[in-house]
């Protein structure tokens, strides 16, 4: 099948929002060129990601790339993506150059394009994500390995605010507890509650698609009898007091649900929130604050912040 390469030149405020309007409009794998990446240091020992090539790169913003089918729908897909990246800009978003660009790869340049980005990554102290291509053995028998499909949903389980969401999951979470999962995408969320010893995760997402992703994802990593994904807008409807929420979104629909997080919260609950871009860390934290929750952490990973609330 022949694949169309399609380019984004924009900033990295707005990576997760684009992601998620290509995943909604049938890109099979979203990939990230981000410069900084070429600056980090990376630790090999878990094959995380190397050789990049610094060809590939913008020299500044980042250059996101998505893979669609070339059918006779192509015209329309393209129109109707920028027309939902245009309307970001209602949100405040900054896209930066917002050039977008299409192109024609093959599908043996397709596959390599998306699998050189996406190896084995170590998340935090005990979860390690993987592809599921890929034949990993845990160094260490205390590693927890996630296997994930990232093909489907939003979520290679490897984008910063993923990685704050884990780690903060990783310090929170205690046996026995009962998870709410808001917006799971691929379920990565949902799968590494349940590994780090919750008895039980809701997940919802919106968008069918990631419905369907966190159930074949949760199968995948044989926790499924845990956890159950339904498709539902945020927390209506919900009635029920769980022990921590958890929700990587956007700051702006943080602070659509940050009553009915604290009305679904125990005394004693943790909403842990993430994909909050660093300019609206201050407005998510007052309306915490409004909704009645104590913050008990702030984190930051480049420009992305995770904040921790607890319920009194
Ligand atoms: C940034 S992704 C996070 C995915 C995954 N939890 C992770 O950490 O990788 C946000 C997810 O929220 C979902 N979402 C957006 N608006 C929503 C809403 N109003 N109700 C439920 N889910 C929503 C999107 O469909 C997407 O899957």
């Amino acid at each position: 099948m022949k694949w169309s390469e399609l380019s984004i030149h924009t900033t990295n405020e707005a990576i997760e929002p684009i992601s998620n309007i290509l995943h909604e409009a049938g890109a099979s794998g979203v990939v990230i060129e981000d410069p900084s990446d070429l600056l980090q240091e990376r630790d090999t020992s878990f094959g995380e990601i190397y050789e990049l090539n610094p060809d590939d790169y913008p020299e500044e913003g980042v250059m996101l790339k998505a893979y669609l089918p070339m059918n006779s729908f192509l015209g329309e897909t393209v129109d109707e993506i920028k027309q939902a990246v245009n309307n970001l800009l209602i949100y405040d978003i900054d896209l930066g150059v917002n050039q977008i660009s299409l192109s024609e790869v093959n599908e043996e340049e397709w596959a390599t394009a998306w699998k050189k980005y996406y190896k084995p990554v170590k998340i935090s102290e005990r979860v390690t994500i993987t592809p599921t291509w890929e034949d990993y053995s845990p160094v260490s028998s205390d590693e927890l390995i996630i296997e994930l499909d990232p093909g489907m949903a939003f979520g290679t389980g490897t984008h910063p605010t993923t990685v704050l969401s884990i780690q903060a999951l990783e310090r929170y979470i205690k046996n026995g507890y009962h998870v709410i999962d808001v917006g799971s995408g691929s379920g990565v969320l949902s799968i590494a509650s349940i590994l780090l010893g919750a008895k039980k995760v809701d997940a919802y997402d919106l968008d069918d698609i990631a419905v369907k992703s966190t159930r074949l994802n949760a199968k995948l990593n044989k926790v499924d009898n845990k956890i159950s994904s339904k498709q539902n807008n945020l927390l209506n409807n919900v009635n029920q007091q769980v022990d921590i929420i958890v929700s990587n979104i956007l700051a702006e629909i943080i602070m659509r649900f940050e009553q009915d997080a604290f009305d679904c919260l125990k005394s004693g609950g943790f909403f842990i929130t993430s994909g909050i871009i660093l300019a609206k860390k201050e407005q998510v934290k007052e309306a915490l604050i409004s909704a009645g929750f104590e913050i008990i952490e702030v984190n930051q990973m480049e420009d992305w912040i995770s904040i921790i609330a607890k319920k009194q």
